[in-house]
């Protein structure tokens, strides 16, 4: 029987996965319009890969169709979802380059389209539960692969989505860490809740690549040179404990329907 492939979905500084093996590109017809994937094996087993940015970073996160993308991995058959968030960090005793396995998310989001049963669909209206966004067998895989990895990764982590693409004010990070938000990011929400009310399991890994607007050197600006100086010390280390995982998955058999 065919495994269920597993999706890596990740964005900025990662708009593509080396280490698939045979890998085909995809442009996928759903209902919501169009997503893009690669589709290939790691250690042997199926891996749909898509960065959410697109070719050359060509999509801000705000028009980011997050619905295709999600309907377009469950069409696919995928079950479990790994998430790559860079964000910025609001907690000060994060440091860029640290990581954190997500567990809760607080929506500051704006404009986008936040879910699929919009009344156009047979469900009709729907309210999904999302007391726990990030699904723990899944967190527990990340986490497992970055002890085994070598990396250290913070159980846990409260991720403020902003609508971007501007960065955010000092009083709005002052917001944010008022509702115990813990990092600040752009994509991460409908991701997840997506993810959730099309049944996939699914969990965020956050890379903090600089402090949020305010935190640390408050009068400093936020600059794409330290965020791209973060990416390239760091995104091996995101890649290792994908790897890791993928590694684990592939030495057991596949779960049956959960
Ligand atoms: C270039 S910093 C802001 C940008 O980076 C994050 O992207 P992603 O969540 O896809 O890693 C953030 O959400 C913004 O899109
Ligand atoms: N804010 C929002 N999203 C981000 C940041 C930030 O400071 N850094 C990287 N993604």
């Amino acid at each position: 029987m065919t495994r269920s492939p597993l999706a890596i979905i990740a964005g900025t500084g990662f708009y593509d996965l080396d280490a698939l093996e045979n890998p085909t590109h995809h442009t996928l017809d759903t209902a919501w319009g169009q997503a893009r994937v690669t589709k290939g094996e790691w250690h042997g087993i199926p891996v749909v890969f898509l960065t959410r940015h697109g070719a050359g970073h060509s999509v801000p996160p705000h028009l980011v169709n997050y619905r295709a993308n999600i309907r377009a991995l469950a069409d696919l058959g995928v079950r479990d979802v790994v998430a790559v968030n860079v964000t910025g960090s609001i907690d000060p005793t994060l440091q860029p380059g640290d990581l954190l396995c997500l567990d809760d998310f607080v929506d500051f989001t704006k404009q986008r389209p936040v879910t699929f049963f919009d009344g156009s669909t047979p469900e009709g209206v729907v309210h999904t539960d999302v007391m726990t966004p990030y699904h723990p067998a899944i967190r527990r895989e990340i986490l497992d692969a970055a002890a085994t990895s070598g990396h250290s990764i913070r159980d846990g982590g409260v991720y403020a989505c902003f609508e971007g693409p501007r960065f955010e004010t000092r009083a709005e990070i002052r917001l944010a860490a008022l509702a115990g938000a813990d990092v600040a990011g752009m994509t991460g929400v409908p991701e997840a809740t997506l993810a959730l009310e099309a049944g996939l399991r699914y969990a965020a890994i956050s890379l903090v690549v600089n402090p949020a607007s305010g935190v640390g050197d408050a009068d400093e600006p936020i600059t794409m040179d330290e965020i791209n100086a973060v990416l390239a010390a760091s995104s091996a280390t995101v890649l290792e404990i994908l790897d890791d995982l993928v590694h684990t998955r592939a030495t057991f058999p596949e779960e049956p329907d959960a």
